[in-house]
């Protein structure tokens, strides 16, 4: 029997094991931000310890930093974490892409960026959404404060071995899907525990033929799943991207490299603990109308009616989304108005979102009523997109157009939905509160989402005319 990505990976690095207990798990790479590691270093320095390997620890400041003007920080809780991170990465000599780096950004945008991130390693970060590093090949998840602690402190984490999941995509996608969809139409038709314990490996040919951005955008959502983490097998695609990035093996390593990359992917034969296939030619632009992101529905539908419920409380659960969404059961998603638009997060804040976004913005205008930002995922994609004159396109059509961050993903910023208005938003999360109090989000794609800032309201990418997007 063959062996899957997630057994060669786990095997390699398991230093401890017993019976009953939980493996001991050896980490490549720990990537650090503001928020979930104050507690950490305080815990270290309390016990009089060192970090064990900074070499393999690098941090960055994404979710506080404000957009629009980064050195305007007006929240104490939110300046607090970031000059603490600051003074804990010099006086525990840890790299840091600061607020002043052109090497800032989201973590999980930068990590694969710099090359970092890599097929084979094991990667945490005391943040959920470090699955998207697995479209790399690599096992990556998120861990609490404590454990960030622990492995500052011993390199390695205890974890018991999750199950395993295949799910495979074959066929095209119809004109106007993206990535974005794919995972969004997985959430909405299997729900939000399909991978709950699990770790959930992409396969297909969708996948192989998805350029790195777009395995990252569906690994990253594998959270919303429920899943511990997601990945792809590498391939060409993988070597490729990575190839020439600063943290990247250089010249004949870089072959040797690749070599021992080439047999990570799963055996043919490897068995996995559950599995589901998809048809990929079933997929639409879709878009989420109510409170968690298993309540999205494709373009050209309706939003659900109480009929349509199952159970007692599938039933209470739409009422209640409903109310919050200000939405009614049986109306068109097309009808929906938005008043803001969020073009950013780690879901959909690379070069290739930016591009098709832009491609959509371009020669178009925000409607009158819309507010529109689009945040890049990091300095680097800023200066990239800047370069291929996307800010231009951006700004000319009305967007704003900011430094990289969290933003408007979370409310811990300056950016925030007001109560009662509606986001379309490129972003991955979608309870209550989410965007600020009483927002209410629309999860997109980046093209819908330009889309929805041209219209004020959704439209069918797919169905836009050649004269709509250039
Ligand atoms: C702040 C952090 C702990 C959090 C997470 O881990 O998910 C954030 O990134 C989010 O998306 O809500
Ligand atoms: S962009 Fe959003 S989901 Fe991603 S790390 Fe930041 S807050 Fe979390």
């Amino acid at each position: 029997m063959g062996k899957s990505i997630i057994d060669k990976i786990w095997e390699k690095h398991v230093v401890h094991q017993e019976e009953g207990k939980p493996d001991l798990l050896y980490i490549d790479l720990h990537l650090v931000h503001e928020v979930t590691s104050p507690q950490a270093f305080s815990g270290l320095r309390m016990k009089n310890r060192k970090v064990r390997r900074p070499d393999k620890t690098f941090a960055t400041v994404d979710h506080n930093i404000p957009t629009d003007n980064r050195y305007e920080i007006n929240d104490s809780v939110a300046l607090n974490q970031m000059t603490t991170l600051e003074k804990n990465c010099s006086e525990f000599g840890i790299q840091l892409a600061g607020i002043d780096s052109p090497d800032q950004g989201i973590v999980h945008v930068i990590g694969p960026e710099l090359g970092l991130t890599q097929p084979g390693m094991t990667i945490v970060c005391g943040d959920s959404h470090t699955s998207t590093h697995g479209a790399f090949g690599s096992i990556a998840f998120g861990i609490g404060t404590s454990e960030v602690e622990h492995v500052l402190a011993t390199q390695t984490i205890w974890r018991i071995k999750p199950k395993t999941l295949k799910l495979e995509i074959n066929g095209s996608l119809r004109k106007g899907v993206t990535a974005k969809d794919v995972i969004l139409y997985i959430l909405a038709k299997y729900g939000i525990d399909f991978g709950t314990g699990h770790v959930v490996e992409y396969c297909g040919d969708t996948i192989r033929r998805m350029s790195m951005e777009e395995r990252m955008t569906i690994c990253n959502m594998s959270i919303e799943g429920g899943a511990r983490a997601g990945l792809v097998s590498p391939d060409e695609t993988t070597f490729s991207y990575i190839k020439g990035r600063r943290y990247a093996p250089k010249d004949e390593d870089f072959s040797l490299t690749v070599k021992k990359w080439e047999e990570l992917a799963s055996d043919d034969d490897a068995s996995y603990d559950r599995e589901i296939c998809i048809d990929a030619n079933d997929i639409a632009p879709m878009v989420s109308w109510g409170t968690n992101p298993s309540m999205t529905g494709k373009i050209n539908e309706k939003i659900p009616t109480i009929n349509d419920c199952s159970s007692e409380l599938e039933k209470k659960s739409l009422e209640r989304a409903l109310a919050y969404m200000g939405l009614q059961e049986g109306q068109k998603i097309e009808d929906i108005r938005i008043q803001h638009v969020f073009i950013g997060s780690c879901t959909n804040s690379r070069i290739e979102d930016l591009r098709q976004a832009a491609s959509i913005a371009r020669g178009n205008k925000v409607h009158p009523t819309v507010r529109a930002l689009v945040v890049p995922g990091s300095q680097a994609v800023k200066k990239l997109s800047e370069s291929e004159g996307l800010d231009v396109i951006f700004k000319q059509a009305g967007f704003e157009w900011r430094d990289s961050g969290c933003s408007m993903c979370l409310s811990m910023n300056n950016d925030i939905v007001p109560s009662g208005e509606h986001c379309a938003s490129t972003s991955n999360r979608n309870f209550e509160g989410r965007q600020g109090f009483g927002a209410r989000t629309h999860l997109v794609s980046p093209a819908m989402a330009a889309a929805a800032a041209v219209y004020g309201r959704f439209v069918d990418v797919g169905a836009m005319s050649a004269a709509e997007t250039v």
